[in-house]
């Protein structure tokens, strides 16, 4: 018997091994296997009875570390169509799928535990379980405790082997759904499974409708997953679900240290957590007794994976709930053009949510800016007077840094980033920032082409408004949310104090947009909305409309009605005459795609070619042969990103057959890859809506 492996490897492909038992089927445990001189881990995923290989060359598994597979068979068969789906390797997926220590030979293979507090423990049995870093395995338990203690905690359950068991679930009183929420999750009860578009405005309860959700789940013994696009929401939602839940969610994201992640992924893989809250990366999480997914704000591009292979975890949700026969719920305020066409199609099952629980909606003012005004001067005492009621105020601004463009009066030069093009950045430090590519430059104060003027500094970003602000109300706080000023998760934690904190002007990016449920902030003012009514990117509108209505959907979330203020000089634009009647807005966005024959009346994918400049010269006058039914677009010249020294290619196919342009796709690689020089690289993106 052969068995393929994923394990790390060059060629990201999976490998084949002989198996060392004649009889036990080996799919999704775990087996140390000879690699070269040394021994290496990975993961049994698929078994034949013969091989094409030179069977004499075909080294032997060495011993199976798990005694109950640690991926299920459906997880394998969900990994394996995702492969297919976007032309990933599976070795690839898996090896994503699972936390590093679980591959790590360093880490001693034998039973692993992970440490759970429960009533009834003393307080040396839980000064031993802190003291402990689980998961843990069992060699180290009894290097670290004393045998005695390791026996107890584990003969209590205190220390959970990786086994799995249904924990009971304390029933808890939620608050009463309002009739409209009520209808909505009656209907999602009766027409589940499958996919279903909860489309509610903002601070409609989206949430409590997922929390009777998941109640009723967990009384069918079942596990939940909830997505949040970005980790800053997991503190937020974490919190309500264990408040009227009464459980202990676990939290699956890339901030987390590693051991701590294995511990999670673990409790959430063998059916100790009930509820698992994470980013995308959640979602290849063989979670044991799956039966609801959530994906809350599914417009959010922060489900979009791009490296080190691209996926989309809200359709891979899609997927994987297909295979397992559950429900998914897309939630979001805006939801995305794709979702709803499928929407309208009766693909998915469409709720909506018409209005604000105990709210009423924010009203919209848009106010007109002279071009060198940062805040309009009649606004400046509407804020004043917000916070002297003790209420916060959000000036958002969608850029991060100083200023935004130094440019010399005299020759028009412009302060571009030397890898890509883009304009620095200045930042607050003096030194000018490539937020396309991370790289920071020394600033410049004089023109350094014409040497005649100094560089003028336009637009702003979010710390001039910072500063802008604390000259105007010295006496209230100031609180700058970006990624600059704090990492995501301390954004969460730090939004979630402002409920009991003074009244506090908040300045921030798109950080402070989705799902953020911040009491006492009913005043709003949009600094510049201007930057994407211009986009060269097709979905720039639909981006916006997104952007400005999460944004919106902050303020007045309690009795207090919320205003917001949209400081802009075009105040024509169709966006904001429809800004305010959602279905208007979506048949003028859907109208144009159509019209333009873009997504998602097309199905589109790209390709990049990356490599140095020299060698990829003839991509230029390169003419890719054409395939039936698709549209073929490059290889065209494009953003590079951090090497200097590199360029980018992008090759951009449509169809309006998704197996068209999948077969395509895979056809233009295969015709590429012989064809370029080793020090290339070629990725690709199905279904990906880069802008040209
Ligand atoms: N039935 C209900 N009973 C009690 N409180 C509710 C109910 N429905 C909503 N709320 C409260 O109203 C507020 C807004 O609800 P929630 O945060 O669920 O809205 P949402 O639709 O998720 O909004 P957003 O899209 O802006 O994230 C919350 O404080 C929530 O607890
Ligand atoms: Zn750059």
């Amino acid at each position: 018997m052969y068995l393929q492996i994923a394990i790390k490897n060059f060629s990201q492909q999976t490998l084949t091994y002989r198996s060392h038992m004649a009889t036990q089927n080996l799919i999704g445990y775990r087996v140390i296997v000879p690699f070269g001189k040394t021994e290496k881990i990975g993961l049994v995923v698929g078994t034949e009875p013969n091989t094409s290989l030179d069977a004499d060359k075909i080294k032997r598994v060495l011993k199976t570390l798990d005694q109950s597979p640690l991926v299920l068979l459906e997880h394998l068969q969900f990994l394996t169509r995702l492969s297919q789906y976007y032309k990933v390797s599976l070795n690839q997926l898996v090896l994503a799928a699972l936390p590093s220590t679980l591959l790590d030979p360093e880490y001693p293979c034998d039973q692993i535990y992970y440490g759970r507090h429960h009533p009834g423990q003393t307080a040396a049995q839980i000064k031993a379980l802190n003291a402990l870093e689980t998961p843990i395995t069992f060699t180290d338990l009894q290097l670290v405790l004393r045998p005695s203690m390791a026996q107890t905690l584990i003969q209590q359950g205190s220390l959970m082997p990786c086994k799995g068991e249904k924990k009971p679930v304390t029933h808890t009183e939620l608050p009463t759904l309002t009739d409209a929420q009520k209808s909505v999750f009656d209907a999602i009860q009766q027409q589940a499974p499958g996919p279903h578009l909860l489309w509610g405005i903002t601070g409609s309860g989206k949430t409590e409708v997922y929390i009777h959700l998941i109640q009723e789940a967990l009384k069918r013994h079942k596990q939940c997953l909830i997505m949040v696009p970005e980790i800053a929401l997991t503190p937020q939602i974490h919190q309500k679900i264990a408040q009227r839940l009464a459980l202990d969610p676990v939290s699956l994201h890339s901030l987390q240290p590693p051991r701590k992640r294995t511990s999670y992924w673990m409790k959430a893989r063998h059916g100790d957590a009930h509820v698992v809250i994470g980013t995308r990366s959640a979602l290849l999480c063989p979670i044991d007794r799956l039966g609801l997914i959530i994906v809350d704000e599914e417009h959010s591009d922060a489900y979009r994976q791009e490296t080190p292979f691209f996926f989309s975890a809200r359709d891979a949700a899609i997927l994987k709930a297909a295979i397992l026969n559950i429900p998914v719920i897309l939630g979001s305020a805006t939801p995305s053009l794709e979702t709803l066409h499928n929407a309208q199609q009766n693909r998915y099952h469409l709720h909506e949510l018409l209005c604000r629980y105990n709210a009423s909606k924010p009203s919209i003012s848009l106010v007109t800016v002279e071009k060198d005004q940062y805040i309009a001067n009649r606004l400046i005492p509407i804020v004043t007077q917000a916070l002297a009621n003790d209420t916060h105020v959000m000036l958002y601004i969608g850029k991060r840094g100083y200023s935004r463009l130094l440019r010399c009066h005299h020759c028009g030069y412009q302060a571009c980033c030397p890898a890509c093009e883009r304009p620095l950045i200045k930042h607050q430090t003096g030194r000018m920032h490539c937020h396309n590519c991370d790289s920071s430059h020394p600033s410049i104060t004089d023109c350094p082409s014409c040497q005649q003027a100094e560089l003028s500094q336009y637009g702003a970003g979010s710390q001039k408004i910072v500063e802008i602000a604390e000259a105007l109300w010295p006496n209230h706080p100031t609180l700058r949310v970006d990624t600059d000023a704090m990492n995501k998760l301390d954004a969460g934690n730090v939004l979630q104090s402002l409920n009991t904190a003074p009244a506090t002007i908040i300045v921030g990016t798109q950080m402070l947009t989705k799902g953020h449920d911040i009491e006492r902030l009913n005043t709003v003012i949009v600094v510049s909305a201007d930057h994407m009514l211009f986009s060269p990117d097709f979905r720039g509108e639909e981006k916006l409309y997104a952007e400005l209505t999460q944004v919106i959907g902050r303020s007045g979330r309690r009795q207090t009605p919320g205003v917001t203020y949209i400081q802009t000089q075009h105040s024509k634009h169709p966006l904001f005459e429809h800004l305010n009647h959602r279905k208007t807005m979506y048949d003028y966005l859907l109208h144009k795609r159509q019209e333009f024959m873009l997504p998602p009346y097309q199905y589109m994918a790209c390709i990049f070619i990356h490599g140095p400049e020299a060698k990829l010269k003839y991509l230029n006058h390169m003419r890719l042969s054409q395939y039936d039914l698709c549209q073929i677009i490059g290889p065209v010249p494009y953003p590079a990103g951090k090497k200097k020294t590199h360029v980018c290619y992008k090759v951009m196919i449509s169809s309006e057959c998704r197996t068209a342009r999948g077969q395509c796709y895979l056809q233009i690689l295969k015709a590429l890859s012989p064809q370029l020089p080793k020090t290339a690289t070629l990725t690709g993106q199905i279904d990906s809506h880069l802008s040209p």
